[in-house]
């Protein structure tokens, strides 16, 4: 296996095999194989693995992440879309007792059943190199079901890893860097040239690893009411909060709004992108403590 590790670990040993198994990397499931040594070695490290560790890994491709994930962690559930790479990775791995491939789409699975079906252990950790098609519905998926994830550890495009970690006011700032800032401890583990992959695509990308915290970081009530409150603010960028909340279809008048956001200490004439997770906490505990008093502000 370290044999074959290496001679996967360069662009033309990748080429030779996908020529060996007539597989033309399709652009739009995002197949652009992983090449660096250190870039595998980074993420494993973030993922702090022992074998009491199951890991779910999305998109194993030709298994070179998964075979290190395998050295280290007691259980791998490899869930990979597309059946000449199942094929290959079924002939890589034979019958690998701690190993769990899985054909299927990552966005259609439900990750806890995969878990307790291959017998794993919870909570348990999610570690890939993501097709950038899949990121922002995959993230979305695994921060919004009740899944039992201790940690991600995720190669994603650049830009989105940017967004993740952004802090207010910064153009990268919206509803994903508050979702994710909401729901897990999110850090850079290192950024990765397009040139570490074969074949390169065309945006660098970055490695993030999130820590799923045991509780949000605030306090928000009903989520879908602060969630909502979120993507009205976002919505319309360019508007002021006032504006933009007005707008949407939360259901209160500008005077309301107007009240609501002055009660809740923050100027109605900020933009959304400028509001920490707090703050919009905040609109949504008072939107939510109107409603239930029956009175409208
Ligand atoms: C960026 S490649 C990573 C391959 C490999 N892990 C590596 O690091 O070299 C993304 C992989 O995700 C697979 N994939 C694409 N869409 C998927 C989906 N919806 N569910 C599961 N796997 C998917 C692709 O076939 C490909 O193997």
């Amino acid at each position: 296996m370290a044999e074959k590790d290496a001679e996967l670990l360069s662009p033309a040993a990748v080429k030779a095999v996908l020529a060996e198994w007539g597989i033309k990397p399709r652009k739009r499931w995002g197949q652009h194989f992983l090449v660096r040594r250190e870039v595998l070695a980074k993420i494993v490290e973030a993922a702090e693995l022992s074998p009491a560790d199951t890991v779910v890994e999305v998109g194993p491709g030709l298994g070179v992440l998964t075979a290190r994930l395998l050295e280290k962690a007691g259980k791998v559930v490899a869930i990979e879309l597309d059946p000449r790479l199942e094929a290959f990775l079924r002939a890589r791995f034979g019958e690998h007792p701690r190993l769990t491939l899985v054909r299927g789409d990552a966005l259609e699975c439900d990750f806890d059943l995969l878990v307790q079906e291959a017998r794993g252990f919870f909570p348990y950790k999610v570690v890939a190199n993501l097709p950038y098609y899949l990121t922002s519905p995959l993230l979305l998926r695994l921060l919004t079901s009740p899944w039992r994830i201790s940690l991600l550890v995720l190669m994603l495009q650049k830009e989105v890893a940017l967004r993740l970690l952004a802090s207010p006011g910064t153009k990268e700032y919206g509803s994903l860097s508050l979702l994710v800032q909401y729901r897990t401890l999110p850090s850079l583990v290192t950024f990765v040239s397009r040139h570490s992959f074969y074949p390169p695509p065309e945006v660098d990308s970055a490695v993030v690893r999130l820590e799923v915290r045991t509780r949000p970081s605030v306090e928000v009530g009903d989520e879908s009411v602060f969630f909502g409150v979120v993507r009205a603010a976002f919505a319309k960028r360019r508007k002021t909060l006032l504006n933009a909340l007005t707008s949407s279809s939360l259901g209160l008048s500008k005077e309301e709004w107007q009240r609501l956001l002055l009660d809740a200490g923050i100027d109605p004439g900020r933009r959304g992108e400028t509001l920490s997770l707090e703050e919009f906490a905040r609109i949504a505990r008072r939107l939510q403590s109107n409603s239930t008093c029956g009175e409208k502000p």
